[in-house]
């Protein structure tokens, strides 16, 4: 079995790292770090980092349509990481971060209420926070520098960027691969408000879903029961922490710049319940059964 510092780090995200295990494959590790109000928190959640590779092993075997997965249960998989890494086949990725929406909120609603629209794609008047649109939506980004926020962009940006072909296929694949998601995530009681898929190019041309899949990193959750259009939902899995962090018992002003302080036992431990809760009622499957 080979050890991580074998191979090369070839990426890393503010919660994640990517390395080269040969020519043909990477290394996806997800770690338990977790981030609120654009910063990363010093105190991780056990087992995040399994829940959500979990998550996109679940996905990507229920998905229509190529992946890069290859496996997550391989001899190339060194010991420490196993559970919480993917090994993917390599890819030529596109500079697009292809979102769908099938709700408005946060900075969707935001260009809404200034365009009418989101990304260019104009929306009937009167919604609000939470709308249900009439269908999904595809709202693209570009891939901003670590720490910077992504730049909403329209269709016209994504031609001039991979030419019209394969701006149409992004847009189809994207809003195909959202309805199948949604549609399922819904039968287990589970709104799926938004998400972002990355794709790659294959050596044979064919365009592939790559990076993590339909993890409440990539995702707005939302649980059914309770859903109210007009308010702010919870997020089904950072909520917690959320309401923790600008509750007086933090002792963190959130406009103040500093960085949030940790977090107790209690709120870890509720929040590590909630990743797995979410994992369990989409796939259906049990997590302590997870590798
Ligand atoms: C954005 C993401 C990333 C992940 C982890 C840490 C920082 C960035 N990333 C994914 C690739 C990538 N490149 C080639 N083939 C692939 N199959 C993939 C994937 N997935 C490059 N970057």
């Amino acid at each position: 079995m080979p050890s991580l510092t074998e191979y090369p780090q070839v990426a890393a995200g503010k919660i994640r790292e990517l390395y080269a295990v040969d020519d043909d494959h990477l290394l996806l590790v997800a770690s338990d770090k977790i981030s609120a109000y654009d910063y990363v928190l010093p105190t991780t959640i056990p087992d995040k980092g399994r829940v959500l590779t979990a998550m996109s092993v679940f996905w990507f075997g229920l998905l229509d349509g190529p992946n890069h997965l290859v496996a997550w249960d391989d001899p190339r998989i060194p010991e420490q990481v196993r559970g919480r890494a993917l090994l993917v086949r390599r890819l030529t990725m596109q500079p697009v971060e292809c979102v769908a929406r099938g709700y408005l909120t946060g900075s969707g609603l935001v260009d809404y209420r200034e365009t009418g629209g989101v990304c260019g794609v104009p929306l009937p008047p009167g919604l609000g926070e939470a709308a249900k649109l009439p269908e999904p939506i595809f709202t693209p980004t570009t891939k901003a520098e670590i720490g910077q926020h992504d730049e909403a962009i329209d269709f016209d940006a994504v031609r001039a960027a991979v030419g019209d072909e394969l701006a149409m296929k992004l847009r189809e694949t994207t809003l195909a691969t959202y309805s199948q998601a949604a549609g399922h995530a819904l039968s287990r009681g589970m709104i799926l408000a938004d998400t972002k898929f990355e794709f790659g190019i294959d050596e044979s041309g064919e365009l592939v879903l790559g990076d993590e899949v339909l993890t409440p990193d990539s995702s707005r959750f939302w649980a059914v029961d309770g859903y109210e259009p007009g308010k702010v939902q919870p997020a089904f899995d950072k909520q917690i922490v959320r309401d923790w962090l600008t509750s007086p018992a933090s002792g963190w002003d959130r406009s103040s710049g500093e960085l949030p302080p940790e977090l107790p036992p209690d709120v870890v431990e509720a929040t590590r319940s909630r990743y797995i809760e979410a994992y369990e009622r989409v796939s259906g499957k049990s997590f302590a059964d997870w590798v």
